[in-house]
């Protein structure tokens, strides 16, 4: 299947310690910031730290993604830095337009160039978090051969929309479903946004069920407590997986038998309920679950 990115965990790029135990936790990506959790005053420092830290450290148990700055406010120093420490993603805040995307682009095509890294190894993906980034969603989302994946930043989406979050999640709902259909269009990653109560575990809860049913990939992160709880919550059940099983298996019997369309325990199985069981089989054996 394609990568997991059930979870991407913020760590703060001025955090040495965090940079270097970030990989204990189980997260699907680790996602160093140098934006918004990163002070003024150490935007330097977080950048020196996030490349020593891509070079020394073993990363290769997590898809590595680095937050970088707006491009006009230390980004290209940013994307300089971090794709010549090898990172798998560069991921872009507050992203307006396609252009931001294919600006960034031009850069890591740069730097890709300068330093003799094979072009197109730096993948992307972006963070929308405004009106006129939802709305041109589908723009951003295929406005680079290197995108990956777009994520939702509901924190700074919700202040510019003049709102804030509430328990049921329908000020994000036209958002996400926008973000999700955007991404689907274009074969890459949803990943909703974070959810920033850590202690609030049923909140939690209730908010990865809302956007698993809707199609998200996973979630951003911003604490090691929140990772299992959401893992548990991708992870099929086991009459899922026992169901999948049986599609799978009735399918070939059904090829066996030359026919296109067979019915498993009453239920019709063609083409697309065939490739979400294989999905779900390969999303249990991803989580480690036992699917044979
Ligand atoms: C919240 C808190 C301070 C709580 O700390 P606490 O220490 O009380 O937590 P504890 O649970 O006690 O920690 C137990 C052990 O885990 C270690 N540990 C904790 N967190 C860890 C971590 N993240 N990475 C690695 N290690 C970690 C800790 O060091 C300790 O290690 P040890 O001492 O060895 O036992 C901490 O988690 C934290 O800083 N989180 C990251 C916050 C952040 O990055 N915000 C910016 C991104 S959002 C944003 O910008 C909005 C957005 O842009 C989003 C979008 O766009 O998507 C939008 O607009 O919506
Ligand atoms: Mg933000």
């Amino acid at each position: 299947m394609d990568q997991l990115r059930r979870t991407m965990m913020f760590v703060p790029g001025a955090n040495a310690a965090m940079l270097r135990d970030c990989t204990l936790y189980g997260a699907d990506a680790i996602m160093f910031d140098l934006e918004d959790a990163v002070s003024m005053s150490e935007k330097d420092t977080a950048r020196v730290l996030v490349y020593s830290a891509l070079k020394t450290f073993d990363y290769s148990s997590v898809e590595t993604v680095v937050r970088i700055n707006a491009l006009d406010a230390g980004g290209a120093q940013d994307v300089e830095a971090v794709v010549l420490g090898g990172v798998n993603v560069v991921r872009l805040p507050k992203t307006e337009t396609a252009q931001d995307i294919k600006d960034v682009d031009a850069v890591i095509t740069k730097v890709e160039a300068k330093y003799g890294i094979t072009p197109g190894r730096t993948h992307m993906m972006a963070a929308i978090e405004s009106a006129e980034g939802v709305l041109n969603a589908r723009e951003i989302a295929q406005a680079s051969d290197r995108m990956i994946g777009i994520a939702l930043g509901a924190e700074d989406y919700l202040t510019s929309q003049k709102t804030y979050r509430h328990e049921d999640g329908a000020e994000l709902s036209f958002a996400r479903n926008y973000i999700l259909h955007a991404a689907r269009e274009a074969g890459i990653s949803a990943i909703d946004t974070v959810y920033t109560d850590i202690n609030n575990e049923e909140g939690l809860i209730r908010e990865t069920s809302l956007i698993k049913q809707l199609g998200f990939d996973g979630k951003s992160v911003i604490n090691p407590r929140q990772i299992p709880v959401i893992h548990k919550i991708f992870a099929p059940t086991q009459k899922q997986i026992t169901k999948a099983r049986e599609i799978v298996a009735g399918l070939k019997e059904a090829e066996a038998k030359g026919a296109g369309v067979v019915a498993v325990k009453g239920q019709m199985v063609d083409k697309p309920v065939v490739e979400r069981a294989q999905y779900t089989l390969a999303l249990a054996k991803a989580s480690g679950l036992e699917v044979d």
